[in-house]
Formats: structure tokens, sequence, C-alpha cells
């Protein structure tokens, strides 16, 4: 078995007497594509924050990419891309503008930049708006801008938060195309959705409920567990349970 990209054991975030991540386990293989689904509130972000050298565990223990996430964490944010619906591009700068600039703060070489800013918008082909304000671009374009920024630096593993939220079924499915060909190329993929036809995309899945984990499998193992025919009938037997959220 290779060395997992994420190891976690009994990892623990409280705030006060209120515990967000309730003593989680689980580990990520290089190269795959884990999913991390649970209901409103159920402590992804803050699990995910914690996974990306942002946030200090209460207990408990975890590595990202060999690095330990209470001493070593800014070794951590640059073995990682982060992208999220939240927190995009810089609206009011160009296609180009953003590329160079995020790629900037990833630490590339001023030839690297240029290099991979015109490979980037060749296969985007974005040739026509590449000095477009961003602004101005449909929310799905955004998104596969925002996602190949988030790994224009080879990243050795890229988080996503709710990355294709509020887009149509094409073109999020054509995101997903994109996520394939990362993890294809090695990058390890962890991403948290809400959608359920996404979940069925990912290698293996986990279901938080209340800060805890409630089961994780691929999901194939996951609909025979619990007898459902799709993910939706998993996520829903294990959310109906959940005490906190909407
Ligand atoms: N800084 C904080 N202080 C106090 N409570 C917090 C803090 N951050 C998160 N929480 C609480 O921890 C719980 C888990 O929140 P978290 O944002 O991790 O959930 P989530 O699964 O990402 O939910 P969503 O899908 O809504 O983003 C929530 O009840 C939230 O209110």
């Amino acid at each position: 078995m290779p060395q997992p990209v994420i190891y976690t054991h009994q990892l623990t975030r409280k705030f006060g007497d209120f515990v967000a991540v309730d003593a989680i386990t689980f580990d990520v293989q290089p190269g795959e594509i884990f999913g991390f689904l649970g209901a409103n509130g159920a402590g992804k972000t803050t699990a995910m924050r914690i996974l990306c050298g942002l946030l200090s565990p209460t207990s408990g223990q975890a590595t990202v990419a060999g690095f330990d996430v209470y001493r070593q964490n800014e070794e951590i944010k640059k073995q990682i891309g982060y992208m999220s619906q939240k927190f995009s591009l810089y609206e009011n700068l160009t296609v180009r503008e953003n590329i160079q600039f995020f790629g900037g703060i990833y630490g590339l070489s001023r030839q690297e930049l240029k290099d991979k800013t015109n490979v980037l918008i060749d296969r985007l082909g974005l040739h026509n708006e590449a000095d477009k304000l961003v602004g101005a671009l449909p929310l799905g374009w955004k998104q596969k801008i925002s996602f190949s920024v988030a790994i224009l630096h080879r990243p050795k593993i890229v988080f996503l938060d709710e990355p294709t939220g509020g887009v149509d079924p094409i073109t999020r499915r054509q995101f997903w195309d994109m996520i394939y060909e990362a993890a294809h190329d090695g990058i390890t993929v962890f991403v948290t959705t809400h959608y359920m036809d996404e979940a069925e995309y990912c290698d293996r899945v986990s279901i938080m409920v209340d800060g805890a984990i409630a089961a994780l499998d691929t999901p194939a193992g996951l609909k025979k567990q619990f007898n459902a025919t799709n993910m939706d009938g998993v996520f829903l037997q294990l959310a109906r349970g959940a005490k906190r959220g909407d």
C-alpha cells in the first residue's frame, strides 16, 4: 500500500464545548477522488480547514502529503491547491491576470507563468475571453478557470469545496471531466458536494453526520450496504438521523 496522501486518526475539533469534528479516522490514497459528504453543519468545512493547514485540531492526528497538521501547516500549504465556490477568482481582473496572479502566489517563476497561462488558455479554448474581466463570464467558466488555477502549480492534492454549486448538469459534467483528468495525472482530489450524482463519480465517499463519519466506502459499496439504488438513497438514510443542520 502506498503512503496515504491524507491520513487522519481520531481527528477532533471543538469550539468551546461544541464538538464540530468528532474523532474522524480515514485516509486518502494518491490519485484518488475522495468525496467528503455531509448535511449542512456536519463538520466538513472545519475538517477541510484543518487538512489545509488553516486550523489546528483539538486532538487526534492528521498528516497531509506526509506533513503534520499541528506543526507543519506552512509545508502543507505548499503541497495543496484549494478551490471553493465561495472564494474563486478576482472578478475585476481579466482571465489572464487572474491566472498570473494566482500562479505567482503559488510560487511559479515568470517564465513558467507565461508558458502555463498560454497552455491553459489554449486548453480551455479561452482565446477570445483571455483579456476580458472574469466578472463578465458565466459561472461555469469561472469554476473551470478557478479549478485550473488551483492545480496550476501541480499540487499533490487539491481540495474542492462545493466546486460546482449553482451550475447546470452539463457544465458540472464537463467540470468532472477536468477532475478526472487531474486525478489521472496523479493529483489527489478531495471534494465536498451536495450533488449526489457527483458522489457517484468519486472513487470513495465518506458521509459525515453530526461531526462523525457515519459511512465510508465506494459508491457501489455504500449502495449495497444501505440497500439503496442511488447515492441519494444512501445519503437520506444517514442524514435523516442528524441532529444538526437546516
Ligand atoms: N469558528 C467557529 N466557532 C463556533 N462554531 C463553529 C465555528 N466554525 C464552525 N462551527 C460550527 O461547527 C459546525 C460544523 O460547521 P462546518 O462549517 O464545518 O459544517 P459543514 O459540514 O461544512 O456545513 P456546510 O455544508 O453548511 O458548509 C456547525 O454547527 C458550525 O456552526
